[in-house]
């Protein structure tokens, strides 16, 4: 079943990982897609061509999330070649990994200003947008199973995905009134380029699987259902929301 047919979906950060599986799950759902993406022309250009295989449209515009003006210019130039926005879904981040007590400024407010700041203009370029349109939307934010978690080297990462989460629940609030759904996914540990490093090492990356009910890492497709069904009309009465995909990690104390 195609469940997302005749809509518009927008996904930062879509050139490779969980953006890009999610970019091209909802294409395979019947969406035209706007990608954002930092550098990595080759991986936004393949995407799509992944998608347009699909017979779905395609159109990828390169943007530091973290730079306020990204965040218009992304809308506008997705507006101008497929016409509207149905779906948003704030997916850019980083996490470069690093001990609290020494963390470099820089390292900080960068991560900062990436996961959230860059998620703030970005969700209300889009949110403007779909209150324009007048019909609604869904706005879908990819938190962590960090909002409600630590990380021994994550004290500059956790707050921005709980402060995603936040942001969620308040623009669920904000544009309630317009029709507009803002929900968080949370991924548990998804094996992506963020994480190669970390989980090269053989030990961390053993007690993560050992802690993970399911009995595996999680992979970048598995964040696609997830994704379609908060963009589809069969969550329709779903907003303010978020949403665990992490094999059952959070859960799992003993
Ligand atoms: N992999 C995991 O275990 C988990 C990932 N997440 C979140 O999922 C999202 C996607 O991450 P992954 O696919 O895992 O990692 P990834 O490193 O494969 O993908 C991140 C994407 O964001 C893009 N990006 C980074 N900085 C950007 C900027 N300034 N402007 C535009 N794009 C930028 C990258 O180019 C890349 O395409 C992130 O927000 C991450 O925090 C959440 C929980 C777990
Ligand atoms: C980057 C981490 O491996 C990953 O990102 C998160 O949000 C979780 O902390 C995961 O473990």
């Amino acid at each position: 079943m195609m469940l997302l047919e005749g809509k518009t979906v927008l996904v930062t950060g879509a050139s490779a990982g969980i953006g890009r599986a999610v970019a091209i799950g909802c294409a395979r759902h019947g969406a035209d897609i706007a990608l954002n993406f930092a550098r990595d022309v080759a991986g936004a250009e393949s995407a799509v061509a992944e998608i347009e295989a699909l017979g779905r449209k395609a159109v990828a515009i390169q943007g530091d999330v973290a730079d306020p003006e990204t965040a218009r210019d992304f809308i506008d130039k997705a507006v101008a070649v497929l016409g509207r926005v149905d779906v948003f879904v704030n997916n850019a981040g980083i996490c470069p990994f690093h001990a609290f007590l020494d963390m470099p400024v820089e390292t900080f407010e960068r991560t900062m200003r990436v996961n959230l700041h860059g998620a703030y203009y970005m969700v209300q370029a889009a949110a403007n947008q779909m209150v324009k349109q007048g019909d609604g939307g869904s706005i879908i934010a990819m938190s962590s199973i960090s909002a409600l978690v630590g990380g021994e080297y994550q004290t500059h990462y956790t707050p921005t995905k709980a402060g995603l989460h936040s942001l969620m629940q308040s623009v669920a609030i904000a544009l309630g009134k317009h029709g507009i759904r803002c929900n968080s996914l949370f991924p548990g540990t998804i094996l992506t380029d963020i994480n190669k490093d970390d989980l090269a090492d053989e030990a961390k990356r053993s007690y993560m699987e050992k802690r993970i009910p399911l009995g595996r890492l999680g992979k970048p497709d598995d964040l696609v259902g997830p994704t379609v069904f908060l963009a589809s009309d069969l969550a329709q009465y779903v907003t303010g929301a978020s949403l665990l995909v992490d094999g059952g990690m959070y859960v799992n104390l003993q």
